[in-house]
């Protein structure tokens, strides 16, 4: 999918919510376990009550390779079921040498069909230009992450006063453009979040850590958003686990119904879409 796809996807449908399916075998509802693909069909449910509030689904392989072969058939039946016009993202924090860097961007684009997958950008430039090379597919880097450990690295300052993320963020841009890269930047890092705008203006942001980790999406849509929205806000668990009985897909959609109406409004307050004609 390219930006301009995605950009209009948002605006038809008032959303910038990524959902997560960090779907989880021992956390699905017990009725579910009678199929024979459990996730398969604990992710079937939440596409099918979802779709039309989210603009992006985030497949975390976590979740999937920690059950070998099975785990793996599970992705590839979620990710051939979610519709067409949905930006899918594999979550795999992929990053090594460039001839590796290579297979695991054929293995995400080519072989599971994905439009982005998630890098961490600690080798450098050649581990991540591979994952840049396929028309209308993304990369997306890691900037500043929403978890405690940030504090180890990102948030240390350089000689210069610069901190870290700072520097990968400026550097990394230089990699890509604002139509196949883009940045995670933790949804609990509020402080950081509108001098990581200014940075770079155009990018889009992947941005976890709305619900369970707390991170405020008022805040960071004020602190966040640009013209095109630029923002794909990702929420996990406070969705897919809204419920955890025989309803659990429609306590999901209900959940999903409040970002997406939240959204909605910050877009018409930020990021207004222009005239027709302008
Ligand atoms: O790259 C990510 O998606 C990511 C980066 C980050 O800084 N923090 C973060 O939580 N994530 C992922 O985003 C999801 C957050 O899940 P919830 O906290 O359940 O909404 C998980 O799949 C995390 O692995």
């Amino acid at each position: 999918m390219n930006r301009q796809e995605l950009v209009h996807s948002i605006r038809e449908k008032q959303s910038y919510l990524c959902i997560g399916l960090d779907t989880d075998l021992h956390r699905i509802p017990r009725h579910l376990h009678t199929h024979a693909d459990p996730v398969f069909a604990f992710n079937k449910a939440i596409i099918d009550a979802t779709k039309d509030l989210c603009v992006s689904y985030k497949i975390n392989t976590a979740f999937y390779e920690c059950m070998g072969i099975r785990g793996w058939e599970s992705l590839q039946r979620t990710i051939e079921y979610i519709p067409e016009g949905i930006f899918t993202i594999a979550d795999a924090k992929r990053g090594d040498i460039g001839n590796t860097a290579t297979q695991y961007a054929k293995t995400f684009f080519d072989t599971y069909n994905f439009d982005s997958v998630t890098v961490a950008p600690y080798m450098g430039q050649d581990s991540v230009t591979p994952f840049l090379a396929f028309t209308d597919k993304w990369a997306i880097m890691l900037g500043l992450t929403s978890n405690e450990g940030s504090k180890d690295f990102q948030l240390q300052r350089m000689e210069d006063g610069e901190y870290l993320y700072e520097k990968v963020l400026k550097t990394g841009a230089g990699w890509g453009t604002p139509d196949n890269l883009m940045f995670v930047v933790g949804a609990t890092q509020t402080e950081q979040i509108a001098r990581i705008r200014a940075l770079v203006p155009d990018h889009f942001f992947l941005v976890p850590g709305v619900g369970a980790q707390g991170g405020d999406l008022a805040e960071i849509s004020k602190r966040g958003m640009n013209k095109d929205c630029g923002l794909l806000v990702n929420v996990s668990r406070g969705i897919i686990y809204a419920g955890n009985g025989e309803d659990f897909a429609a306590d999901a959609r209900t959940a999903a119904l409040q970002y997406q109406s939240e959204m909605a409004s910050l877009l018409s307050s930020i990021a207004p879409a222009p005239a027709v004609g302008v």
